[in-house]
């Protein structure tokens, strides 16, 4: 068993998440933000690689003060739980992932890691996902948390590690209007294991226009 697993990206035209300079690239506008905001509040967890925690520095919480008051009126906690995987352990422990909100924070890393990174990240609970570490036993152990349901976040790497294992049952891009044209820059999916045909076409189910951005929704085949 595991979680009904949403991946969602914001994607300029030519496939990239971010640019090259140190700031966070915004893809999203106001309006799709709140559609984003609208997934997290009905997820039990999101979920980022390391990697975007080191480039983004994200919050990862519910935005809107009505929707965290839904959630605690239903008896879910205000925001999601925060996951993220490392497969090195470079993790910081004063990251906002870990500083902001009060909410449960797992380190998923491959067995070597658990312990030291374990004395690093006091608020956060650490598990053991294999060595390596894999997909199937990071969402098996999340299941066996309570969380059923789980938004993926990104960045790219983990986008590529959760598309290429067949795991992920919706998926949420955003078009942004506009080019990155960076080839150093990080894209949405990396070269993978994503074999031609029949099996790798998914099912499209809703699009949105939102101002010039595009939503699309799809529904992977395989899972
Ligand atoms: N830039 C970008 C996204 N970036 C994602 O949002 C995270 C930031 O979360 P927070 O700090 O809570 O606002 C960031 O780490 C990355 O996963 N998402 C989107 O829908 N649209 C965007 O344009």
């Amino acid at each position: 068993m595991r979680p009904y697993v949403i991946a969602s990206a914001a994607v300029s035209l030519d496939g990239y998440i971010d640019d090259v300079a140190d700031a966070r690239l915004l893809l999203s506008d106001d309006e799709d933000l709140d559609r984003v905001d609208e997934v997290r509040a009905w997820s039990d967890a999101l979920l980022v690689g390391a990697g975007t925690i080191r480039a983004d520095d994200p919050r990862l919480l519910v935005r809107s003060a009505e929707r965290r008051a839904a959630r605690v009126a239903a008896g879910r906690p205000a925001s999601p739980a925060k996951v993220t995987l490392t497969r090195c352990g470079k993790v910081d422990p004063h990251a906002r992932f870990f500083t902001a909100g009060d909410t449960a924070r797992y380190v998923y890393t491959c067995d070597a890691q658990v312990a030291r990174l374990q004395r690093t990240l006091t608020g956060a609970t650490v598990v053991g996902a294999g060595d390596p570490l894999t997909v199937e036993r990071l969402l098996h152990d999340l299941h066996e948390r309570g969380i059923e349901r789980l938004m993926v976040e990104g960045g790219g790497a983990v986008h590529t590690l959760f598309l290429a294992a067949g795991v992920v049952d919706e998926l949420h891009v955003v078009y942004a209007p506009f080019f990155v044209g960076q080839p150093k820059a990080p894209r949405f999916v990396n070269a993978a294991a994503f074999p031609q045909g029949p099996g790798n076409r998914m099912t499209l189910g809703k699009s949105r226009q939102i101002g010039d951005l595009m939503f699309l929704q799809y529904f992977p085949r395989s899972s």
